[in-house]
């Protein structure tokens, strides 16, 4: 069972509109950030070295890719995307083919894989149009019991299904969780928002912050907040600043 710090479970979303941008903010974070995303916006402009470098610097790295193609391609995709030694890498929970292509691409590399249940930004309204009839909660559930079944690392979801995705998989089920914000701040664009302290509680092994960090007057002291709270949510979890994974 590996332990990682209450600094290893806070991942900055590194979305900015430049590598230049982006190479600022790691050298303004410094040591308080040790776990970084690589996500779409970057992906076009330089990325895939910004995510190298972040290795060899000894960073973790999350690259948030988020596939989804037919089992071949993402076989194939997830295959060439080991050779990066990235940490995470997210494929789309939709299905099990594409769960079980990905987990095949994967091999015995280190890496690992994260299915994408219900995007955050999403609500039950959201599932109606298109024409589901299950809850946000419940399609989570379903698509984390995929994930688990095809053999993935873990899933992303929002703080408030972690607790019901735990009951199902068990404890060595890697959940990451975006949306989440302090408590009374702007949410954005996100739907299913939860604080840092909630989505620990919950059993979350890592959360995801863009905006609250990057766009903040003062992103290192920002970052430190985030450590902060989770730090104090794993004492309360009874872990004593360390969990499982
Ligand atoms: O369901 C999902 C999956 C991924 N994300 C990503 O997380 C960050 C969140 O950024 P904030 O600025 O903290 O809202 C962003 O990179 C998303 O692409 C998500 O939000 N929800």
């Amino acid at each position: 069972m590996t332990k990682h710090s209450a600094t290893d479970s806070l991942i900055v979303a590194l979305d900015v509109p430049t590598i230049e941008e982006a190479r600022r903010l790691v050298a303004e974070l410094d040591e308080s950030v040790s776990f970084y995303k690589v996500g779409l916006e970057l992906l076009f402009v330089g990325g895939l070295d910004l995510a190298r470098d972040l290795r060899r610097a000894g960073k973790r790295v999350f690259l948030d890719m988020k596939l989804l193609d037919i089992g071949n391609t993402v076989e194939r995709a997830v295959s060439n995307a080991t050779e990066l030694d990235v940490d995470f890498l997210t494929v789309h929970g939709h299905d099990l083919k594409t769960l079980k292509a990905a987990v095949a691409g994967r091999s015995d590399s280190r890496l690992k894989l994260l299915a994408v249940t219900v995007m955050t930004n999403l609500t039950a309204e959201d599932l109606t149009e298109q024409g589901s009839t299950a809850t946000p909660a419940e399609l989570v559930l379903r698509r984390a019991e995929l994930a688990y079944k095809a053999g993935c690392d873990g899933v992303i979801a929002s703080g408030q299904e972690a607790a019901g995705i735990r009951a199902v998989t068990g404890p060595d089920f890697l959940i990451v969780t975006p949306g989440i914000r302090l408590q009374g701040s702007t949410t954005d664009d996100q739907e299913r928002v939860m604080t840092p302290d909630h989505a620990i509680w919950a059993g979350a092994n890592h959360i995801v912050v863009g905006r609250p960090i990057t766009q903040a007057d003062d992103p290192k002291a920002a970052a430190q907040t985030f450590v902060h709270h989770i730090r104090e949510a794993l004492a309360k979890r009874g872990v004593g600043g360390t969990r499982p994974h």
